[in-house]
């Protein structure tokens, strides 16, 4: 089994907005909303390519009811922390004429000394029946920023590989403990190693190359439509797509977590598993909601995307 962990799980919500400004009023048309936070995509996208996985994390109130009830409804697996408070919403407003996206991501819940120590028990159980525990996204108020990194620890002593997907200083700390495998964006990449947010290939190779040298096996560095660049057990490689009308590429990140950890549990080469993840990236971006793939479209773009060698 694979296990995810979503400490800041949400209501992902994503509301269609032609022509979207602001000082304006919008009587929103179309609108969807699916149990989401970052971890909860990963997990809906490895059930999506077959492989059996469990959803943990906190929830909190009405919108964690809302959010387990979802879940209930897709069929995944869950074994989440009930905390005071209440597990935020995630809005994503794309303007499908112009091809804008605004992202407001609220704060979430504010979690207790108690419920830390509830989660370290979550984990520690589930990490010692899974092969893959995968810790996705932003800390809920309450967590220390190096909450992922004792986490990862916990998972790592009990058995399971461990997998950080993360930014700012949750992403700085979590490092240090050198989860399996880490995929930061191109703003994460430079933020954590002081580079500009536009991410060059002659800024991200040495990063991919000094968080290997620290003991991290596989840095995935995406780059939106432009692909991404990785290093797989000191081998550095460029990842192309093929060009594609991208509807809605929120969530394209989790995809790409997911495909490659499934990749990993299935023994694939380091390149296939490059191409399972960056094919279940841009199969996401081919989706009006977050986190969704079709498995049509995995499969066709995996013969279409490119993986070479480069160091
Ligand atoms: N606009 C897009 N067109 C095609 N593929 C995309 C697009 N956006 C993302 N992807 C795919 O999803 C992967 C992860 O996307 P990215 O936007 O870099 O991650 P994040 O969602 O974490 O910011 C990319 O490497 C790529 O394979
Ligand atoms: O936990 P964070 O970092 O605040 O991010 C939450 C948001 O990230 C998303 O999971 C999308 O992430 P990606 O686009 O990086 O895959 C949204 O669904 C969610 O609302």
């Amino acid at each position: 089994m694979i296990t995810t962990v979503t400490l800041n799980a949400a209501i992902d919500k994503t509301y269609i907005v032609p022509g979207f400004a602001l000082d304006k009023l919008y009587r929103v048309e179309q609108m969807t909303a699916t149990a989401g936070g970052k971890g909860i995509n990963v997990a809906r996208v490895i059930r999506a390519l077959g492989e059996e996985v469990t959803a943990s994390g906190f929830t909190a109130g009405f919108h964690g009811q809302m959010i387990l009830h979802k879940l209930g409804e897709e069929g995944i697996p869950a074994d989440f922390v009930h905390v005071e408070g209440e597990s935020r919403v995630c809005l994503n407003i794309l303007d499908p004429g112009r091809g804008t996206q605004t992202e407001l991501l609220e704060q979430g819940p504010a979690v207790t000394p108690a419920d830390l120590d509830a989660m370290r028990d979550k984990v520690a159980a589930l990490a010692a029946q899974s092969t893959h525990i995968v810790f996705s996204g932003s800390l809920p108020q309450g967590c220390p920023p190096a909450l992922y990194a004792e986490l990862v620890e916990i998972a790592r002593r009990a058995g399971a590989i461990p997998i950080l997907d993360t930014s700012g200083a949750a992403l700085e700390e979590g490092v240090k403990s050198s989860p399996a495998l880490i995929k930061p964006n191109e703003h994460e990449i430079g933020k954590l190693t002081g580079g500009g947010a536009d991410a060059s290939e002659d800024e991200v190779l040495p990063a991919i190359r000094r968080l290997m040298a620290s003991g991290i096996e596989r840095v995935v560095v995406s780059l939106g439509a432009r692909g991404a660049l990785a290093g797989v057990r000191g081998a550095l490689y460029r990842v192309t797509l093929p060009p594609v009308e991208a509807i809605n590429p929120v969530g394209s990140g989790d995809s790409m977590v997911a495909g490659l950890v499934v990749a990993d549990k299935r023994g694939l080469s380091a390149e296939d598993g490059l191409i399972l993840g960056a094919a279940c990236g841009t199969a996401n971006s081919l989706m009006p909601s977050a986190g969704q793939v079709r498995l049509d479209d995995v499969e066709s773009l995996r013969t279409q995307i490119h993986v070479e060698r480069i160091g």
